[in-house]
Formats: structure tokens, sequence, C-alpha cells
């Protein structure tokens, strides 16, 4: 395979279970592990020309992948892809492999206001540009400027906050290969103090509702217009509802958690079973917010 013959580190025959937020995925042949971005533009260029496809690998923590793994590349951010500076006064520039909790802890101490709602959200910067990831009301792209990406013929390219379509859980990137290698964020100049109390009080208020102390991939379905997903659950007495080890977390319902050995198969049982119920009893369709993987 070229793949394997430029000079990018990489692994063979991992689980995706290892990486995923979820503890759930089967055997993926080959993981990348670049660390410059002309290793990416490499990766990328090679699984074009050898047919393979792949997937790009932040925290894990908003996949369900399949029991029967991944049978293509993935490219893992995680660990490298990990510098972070201050660009100019109010502008941080993080790499895609940087976590949300060490960019927010960055800007805290460089008296950076405008990520304290992220404090707390278990992703890295690509993946939460990827998403537009959001909570307390906060959402990426209230604080991103600019991403930069190589694209799916392996150019390194740029794109601004106007070009960038964020929307609820979207954004330009949504559904598409490229693969965000950085992004800068502009912020606010505020007392650091200030910024830690907010970014605590969003933490407490984080553990106190979610159920953190089991694996999952987060809020499973995305908030329907004009209703909440956990409540649609919860009042359908859907609760604690279990299948094998996949479970409706009983601290928040908008959870399906895996109490212990869930397989994805489980996971996909218990969602099909709450989409069905929950659209029978209220008239609402959940769509799903984890991404499936290899399927
Ligand atoms: N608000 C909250 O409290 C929580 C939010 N989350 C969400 O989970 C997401 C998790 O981030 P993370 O764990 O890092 O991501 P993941 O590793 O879970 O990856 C999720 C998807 O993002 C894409 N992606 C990840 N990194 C990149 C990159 N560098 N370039 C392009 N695409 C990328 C991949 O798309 P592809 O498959 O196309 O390769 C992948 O399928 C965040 O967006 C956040 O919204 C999760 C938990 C809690
Ligand atoms: C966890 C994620 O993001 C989270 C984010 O952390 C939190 C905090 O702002 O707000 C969203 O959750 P959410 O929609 O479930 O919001 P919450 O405020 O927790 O709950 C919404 C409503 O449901 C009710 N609720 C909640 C839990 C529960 O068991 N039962 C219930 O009825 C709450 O009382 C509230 O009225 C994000 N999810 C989505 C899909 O938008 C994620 O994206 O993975």
């Amino acid at each position: 395979m070229l793949l394997k013959q430029q000079n990018i580190e990489y692994k063979e025959n991992i689980s995706l279970s290892q990486y995923t937020s979820f503890k759930i995925g089967g055997p993926c042949p080959l993981m990348l592990l670049p660390h410059t971005v002309q290793e990416v533009e490499q990766a990328v260029v090679s699984c074009k020309q050898e047919n393979v496809p792949y997937l790009i690998l932040g925290n894990g923590s908003n996949m369900l992948v399949s029991d029967d793994g991944y049978d293509g590349a993935v490219i893992w951010f995680h660990h490298n892809f990990s510098e972070i500076y201050l660009e100019n006064e109010t502008t941080v520039y993080a790499q895609a492999g940087v976590s949300l909790a060490g960019l927010c802890v960055f800007a805290q101490k460089h008296g950076l206001s405008g990520l304290e709602f992220a404090y707390g959200i278990p992703a890295t910067v690509g993946g939460a540009v990827y998403m537009n990831a959001g909570a307390y009301g906060g959402e990426m792209k209230d604080a991103v400027s600019y991403a930069d990406y190589v694209d799916e013929t392996g150019k390194l390219c740029r794109k601004y906050l106007t070009e960038l379509d964020f929307s609820y859980r979207h954004s330009f990137f949504t559904n598409t290969a490229n693969v965000i290698v950085g992004a800068g964020f502009s912020l606010r100049p505020e007392e650091p103090e200030k910024i830690r109390t907010a970014m605590d009080d969003f933490y407490t208020r984080r553990k106190s509702k979610q159920p953190l102390e089991y694996p999952s991939a987060g809020s499973t379905f995305k908030r329907p217009q004009g209703a909440y997903a956990a409540q649609l659950i919860e009042d359908c007495g859907l609760k604690g509802r279990t299948v094998g080890g996949a479970q409706v977390s009983e601290k928040h319902s908008g959870f399906v958690i895996n109490r212990g050995g869930a397989t994805c198969a489980d996971v996909l049982e218990l969602i099909r079973i709450i989409q069905e119920t929950v659209k029978e009893k209220t008239g609402f369709t959940l769509e799903c917010e984890v991404k499936r993987i290899g399927f």
C-alpha cells in the first residue's frame, strides 16, 4: 500500500472502540497519524489514488462506529496537531487536535473571552468546528474567525466565517471529506478571573445534569424544532429503557449511555425504539446527532 511508504506515522489493525467516547466500534486496518499539513495533504492524495475511503477522528465523542468496524483509513489528530498560539492580541490559533478544554484554558490565561461555553465539551477543535459544537447558548460560530483545511484534492485552503455556512450542528464541512487542520478564534479582552468563574459554572452545570460517569456520544438526537429531545423521550416513559448494554440515561434522557459491554447493534436498536415510540406518541421525528460510521 502506497499509504504506508510515505513516512507518515501509522498503526495497523486497531480497534476503534479504544478511540471513541462510546467505547464501541470494531476494527480498522489502518490509522494514519500525520504530524504536518504536508503529511495530511499526502494522506488525502494517496487515499484518493488508492481508492481508500478515509475518516477523520478527533476525540471520537460524536461517533457511533459499527461493530464490523471501518474498512478504510482513519486519520487521527488527537495528541498531534496540538499547537496553539496568539496570532494577535485578540485572535487565538489552534490546530485541529487541540482539545476544547485546552483552547478554553489558553484563552482564559490570556484574558480572552468568548469560549467559556465550550469548557467541558469533550471535543477537538477539528471535530467541534466540523459540527459547530454548542452548549449553554454558545456555538463555535460565535468565536471562529476562519478555518484552515486540506480539501478533497489535497490542497491547503482557508475559509472565513461568512463562508463557513454555520447553523445548528452544521457547517460547510459537514458531509464533506475536507480535513480541518486548524482554526482562528476571534475573542474579546476580559478579566481572567471572570472568565474562569464562567467556565467553572458551565462545567458544574454539565456535571450535575449529564451522565459523564458513563461512556456515551453526548446528545444522541438533535433538538427538533419546538421541542427538546430529552423531554419527549422522558414524556414517552423511555427513561432507563435498556437494550443489552445500552440504556437511556436515568440522569439525562437525551443521552444513550454504555452501561458496560454495549454493542453498536444494542445502541441502534435502542435508537430505533426511541424514534418509533416518540413519533407514535408525539408526532415528533428525532434525528440522530451522533454520526454513524462504517455502515
Ligand atoms: N455540546 C456538548 O456537550 C457535546 C458536543 N459534542 C460534539 O461532538 C463533536 C466531537 O468532536 P470530536 O470528538 O473531536 O470529533 P469526532 O472524533 O467525534 O468526529 C466527529 C466527526 O467530525 C469530523 N471531524 C473530526 N475532526 C475533523 C477534522 N479535523 N477535519 C474534518 N472533519 C473532522 C469527522 O467527519 P468525517 O466522518 O466526515 O471524517 C467525524 O465523523 C463536536 O462537534 C461536538 O458537537 C460531543 C459531546 C458533548
Ligand atoms: C451534549 C450535547 O450538547 C448539549 C449541551 O451540552 C446542552 C447544554 O447546553 O444543551 C443541549 O442538550 P439538551 O437539548 O438535552 O438540553 P438540556 O438543557 O440538558 O435539556 C433540554 C430540556 O429537556 C429537559 N430534560 C432534560 C433531561 C431529562 O432527563 N429530561 C428532561 O425532560 C430539561 O428539563 C430541559 O427543559 C445540547 N444538545 C443538543 C442536542 O443540542 C451534544 O451536542 O452532544
